[in-house]
């Protein structure tokens, strides 16, 4: 049987065949299916959709433009942007988005708890349900099963409500009640499972509960939020703030958000008005400490999104500098949170250094991409990458309209060259990268969410985090070096119980990826090519070499304890106890912690002796370094 790429290739090309490796010569016909859900899904209906379930933000804080025509799906104006068009982005009224974006509450109905239990989402949550869930810690409190199980505050259980959650996925199920009790955690689940609810629904309840008489109620030339929440990209950050809003509506809770790229006085005149959450990258923080117009010294949660991300090489020093050097209360005093999908074991490592007696939860299987994400590695050269890509999303134009494509390349060059290619080729695609400036990256955001541009061509700056609905495809053009961030970027597809699709384009260059990349398809029951597999032998005999391989294979790839080392021992986590009196005496000595004297609130480093976590000592020693983050 002849492989369909290698006939279009050569039907388009005609005087250069395209080599075709051997082990894909015998392939059937390859057509590219979407998932059934997507395809099930109306573009009104999914996530995101003006009529469906409320949505977190798009992605960018901004609303999507809204269709003149709401019926015409891509697929009719798509069919406008003709290969041979030479301008595909002609001004054209046939060019509406085709997604809706409404995500104003005022528009919408509560509903009961029990209110259409069988909607789409909801039913597509129930993905969840048989997710694993692994604890370890101290004295972990029980899950619950439903989120009236919670002692949440009525506003914010109307928040819940208005979101359409009829019931908490499995990391929200253990999370919450963790969180709610005060307790450090460190949670690894899915992507795309909810772990933004997970943290901002405790922060946001405990707020409500235990600090109502601190809320910030005036404006103030100094911002001093009692929840920090830090995310690595500025798209993230505006995610996280848009979706802390909504589960705020009406509470009275002040959310902020303070990144970079964006006019900083904008944000000050914000932070002014009363902020009680700052959701912020850490050079935009950092800038604004330094002068002074934030103080994070009366910050009682802490909660870092893509915790790994947050604490690796690009990021580590600044986060240290903000938690330890910056008037934050300590570990123990303040409840601190870690979310990610991944969680490498000398990250775990690193960020017990934050961590006080905490609770480690994994749901899911290690790294986990979950069998939502169908896995699709495919061999492709370096040269031969384009004329495969076209070919892809040529099949997918014509077995599905609405689909959204997000391609990952590695350089912010390679984006460029490759959307304006894809637009000389007829498909309407735009770039992001992070030498864009901040308006052109929201603006790429927003015409790909809103499906005016169903083609994202990217580098890692749109790869964690961001829940971007109708995300059929995510093809990696550019396979990454790093194991988890495969992990990220294949998660930005098979979001909230849908299922999705990844391509990736595998050449010799990966080979230190193959062993890692083999091992989390297993977990994830994909099938696996042979020739993979043999490339995954090879770079086993790397040695230790694969060192992505090494470093994120089994265990060490994060899914378990690290305390519990590698064969999860029973490790004993009261030795722990220490840091949790921490907090009690702390508490007793400043009596009560005040949240009004900053500098005499803040223990001295006499006091910081007394307490066991050794928190002080490394804070003293610490030698601040110039992070080199996206912000
Ligand atoms: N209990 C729930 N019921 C229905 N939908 C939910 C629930 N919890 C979260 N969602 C939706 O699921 C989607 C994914 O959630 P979220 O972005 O928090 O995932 P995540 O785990 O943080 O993903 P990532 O690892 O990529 O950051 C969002 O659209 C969110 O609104």
């Amino acid at each position: 049987m002849t492989n369909p790429w290698n006939e279009s290739t050569r039907s388009s090309r005609p005087t250069r065949p395209t080599y075709l490796p051997p082990h894909l010569r015998d392939q059937p016909t390859i057509t590219i299916t979407i998932p059934a859900s997507l395809a099930r899904s109306s573009p009104r209906r999914g996530r995101g959709g003006g009529g469906g379930r409320v949505r977190g933000g798009n992605g960018s804080g901004f609303r999507g433009c809204r269709t003149a025509n709401p019926s015409r799906s891509y697929g009719r104006s798509g069919e406008n942007f003709s290969e041979n068009d030479p301008n595909p982005y002609r001004p054209n009224v046939m060019r509406q988005p085709p997604f809706h974006i409404s995500e104003k509450f005022d528009e919408l109905e509560v509903i009961d708890d029990d209110e259409d239990p069988s909607s789409d989402v909801n039913n597509n949550m129930n993905a969840y349900d048989e997710t694993p869930v692994e604890t370890s810690g101290f004295d972990v409190p029980p899950p619950v099963t439903l989120f009236s199980e919670i002692d949440f505050c009525s506003a914010l259980s109307d928040n819940i409500k208005r979101c359409k959650y009829v019931k908490p996925t499995p990391i929200q199920r253990y999370a919450i009640p963790v969180a709610m009790a005060g307790r450090d955690l460190m949670a690894c689940a899915q992507t795309g499972s909810g772990k933004t609810a997970a943290f901002c629904f405790p922060i946001i309840s405990r707020i409500l509960k235990d600090y109502h008489h601190l809320k910030s109620s005036s404006p103030t030339m100094m911002a001093c939020p009692l929840a920090l929440i830090l995310a690595p990209t500025r798209e993230l950050s505006c995610q996280i703030h848009e979706e802390t809003k909504k589960f705020s509506y009406k509470t009275g809770v002040k959310v902020v958000v303070a990144y970079g790229g964006a006019p900083i006085v904008q944000q000050f005149r914000n932070l002014e008005k009363g902020v009680d959450i700052l959701v912020a990258t850490p050079g935009r923080l950092v800038d604004m400490i330094e002068r002074a117009k934030v103080s994070l010294r009366k910050v009682k949660y802490l909660a870092l999104d893509e915790g790994d991300r947050m604490l690796d090489m690009g990021f580590e020093p600044q986060v240290r500098k903000i938690v330890q050097q910056m008037e934050m209360p300590p570990a123990g005093v303040r409840q601190t949170m870690l979310f990610s999908a991944t969680f490498p074991t000398e990250i775990q490592r690193l960020a017990s250094d934050f961590l006080s007696n905490y609770i480690f939860l994994a749901a899911g299987k290690v790294g986990s991409s979950t069998d939502l994400i169908a896995q699709k590695v495919e061999y492709v050269h370096d040269v031969d990458k384009k004329i495969h890509l076209v070919n892809l999303l040529r099949a997918q134009r014509a077995n599905e309209k609405h689909a959204l494509t997000l391609v990952f390349v590695e350089t912010k060059r390679g984006a460029d060259a490759l959307q304006h290619w894809l637009s000389m080729k007829g498909f309407p695609s735009i770039a992001i990268h992070g030498d864009k400036v901040q308006m052109e990256r929201e603006r790429a955001l927003r015409s790909f969410r809103s499906g005016l541009t169903p083609i994202l061509v990217a580098t890692d700056v749109a790869a964690r985090g961001l829940d971007i609905p109708h995300v059929a495809h995510v093809i990696n053009f550019d396979l990454p070096r790093d194991i988890s961030d495969y992990v990220h970027r294949i998660g930005r597809t098979g979001r909230a119980g849908k299922s999705g699709l990844a391509t990736a384009f595998f050449c010799d260059k990966n080979t230190p990826l193959a062993k890692a990349l083999v091992e989390l398809m297993q977990e994830a029951n994909q099938e696996i090519p042979p020739w993979l597999n043999q490339y995954a032998e090879t770079s086993y005999a790397y040695g230790s070499g694969g060192m992505q391989s090494s470093r994120f294979s089994g265990i060490k790839f994060g899914g378990h304890d690290y305390r519990r080392g590698a064969n999860n021992e029973s490790y004993d986590y009261s030795k722990q106890l220490g840091d949790s009196t921490v907090k009690e005496s702390y508490a007793a000595a400043s009596s009560p912690f005040s949240l009004h004297n900053s500098r005499a609130d803040y223990p001295t480093s006499s006091q910081a002796d007394s307490f066991s976590d050794g928190f002080y000592s490394h804070m003293l020693d610490y030698r601040s370094v110039v992070a080199s983050g996206w912000d």
